[in-house]
């Protein structure tokens, strides 16, 4: 359940008097999401998205996000827009917190994405990183090879707790990916969490793309290598090379991957793999007493690890010759 900060309302009604939104005519905490607190707000102008940032989010990281959407959403692509207030300023605080209202997204998430899904989903990243461009300002993505030895201590050798033998492969992984991590790829604006969970479609049609709290700048292959796990493994732990395919298609039909880019996906998809496990196994090995939230299974992004480890060609993911 995200929603950490409760809101009364009437600490909403003299929030919104900062806005040109109309007056208040209902809102409610939203469940979905872990690291914010998100409630749906409806004025007598229409939906918007409330988000309250919790401490996960870093306060001098929130101007990149904020100005990223906003950039985004100025170059067509569906995303949520924040809303300015009468002030001229988009980030506020109430309740104690640093707050946001952003333009609702028509659509819903898909929990069994199908190829189709996937191709979509393809052509959305592409147009993402097109879109971001011209975006001038820059945040490192402090999740990747670099961040991982931190969070691998943060575990702090209960690895095996979890699985048995789990330290010793991340150990061997790391050590590895560190040597071999790819240099000189493109890079730009990553989405970098481009989960089921965080895009929208309508009749089958992506509608939408939110939650940009990871966003950062980063190679944009790492972001394909990111959503080929996260969209294209089955739930028995199977790559699915038809999802794959259409996903890799689908990019490539709005931006080309590059021979260097290619050669790299297997490399960058284990990487992401590694990142994901990492995080989530920090997660599970700390969570907090009486929460709400039921952590993500690491052990998912093992089964992932394992299976790009056998990859040596980006055609082996679907990748057209
Ligand atoms: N602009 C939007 N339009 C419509 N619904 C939204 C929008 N932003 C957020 N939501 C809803 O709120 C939920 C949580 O949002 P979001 O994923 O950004 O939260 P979070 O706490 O940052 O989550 P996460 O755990 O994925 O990092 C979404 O699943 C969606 O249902
Ligand atoms: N998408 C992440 C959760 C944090 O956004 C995961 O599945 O581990």
């Amino acid at each position: 359940m995200a929603v950490y900060t409760d809101v009364s309302p009437a600490e909403l009604e003299a929030f919104l008097a900062g806005y040109d939104m109309g007056t208040l005519t209902s809102f409610h905490g939203i469940a979905e999401g872990v690291e914010n607190s998100n409630f749906l707000v409806q004025t007598t102008t229409g939906s918007y998205i409330l988000t309250l940032y919790e401490k996960r989010v870093r306060r001098e990281d929130l101007p990149f996000f904020i100005g990223l959407m906003r950039h985004l959403a100025g170059r067509g692509l569906s995303c949520p827009e924040p809303v300015a207030r009468r002030s001229g300023e988009v980030l506020a605080e109430l309740a104690g917190r640093p707050a946001a209202m952003v333009t609702f997204l028509p659509g819903v998430s898909v929990r069994r994405p199908t190829a189709e899904h996937c191709a979509e989903l393809g052509r959305g990243l592409a147009q993402l990183h097109l879109a971001g461009a011209d975006f001038a300002m820059r945040r490192t993505n402090n999740l990747s090879v670099s961040g991982w030895r931190p969070l691998f201590n943060a575990a702090d050798g209960q690895a095996d707790t979890v699985a048995p033998g789990l330290g010793e492969t991340i150990a061997t992984e790391l050590a590895a990916l560190e040597q071999s991590w790819p240099k000189g790829l493109p890079e730009g604006v990553i989405h970098a969490d481009l989960f089921p969970d965080n895009a929208f479609f309508l009749d089958d049609k992506l509608s939408g793309i939110i939650d940009f709290y990871f966003a950062c700048t980063d190679y944009l292959a790492y972001d394909v290598a990111v959503c080929l796990n996260a969209w294209c493994f089955e739930p028995d732990g199977a790559y699915n090379i038809t999802k794959g395919r259409a996903l890799l298609a689908g990019y490539e039909a709005v931006r080309a991957l590059s021979d260097a880019e290619k050669a790299a996906l297997p490399r960058l998809a284990r990487g992401a793999a590694l990142r994901f496990l990492l995080t989530r196994l920090v997660d599970w090995l700390n969570v907090p007493e009486g929460a709400l939230v039921k952590p993500k299974d690491p052990l998912e992004y093992l089964k992932k690890l394992r299976f790009h480890r056998a990859v040596d060609n980006a055609q082996d993911y679907g990748l057209a010759a």
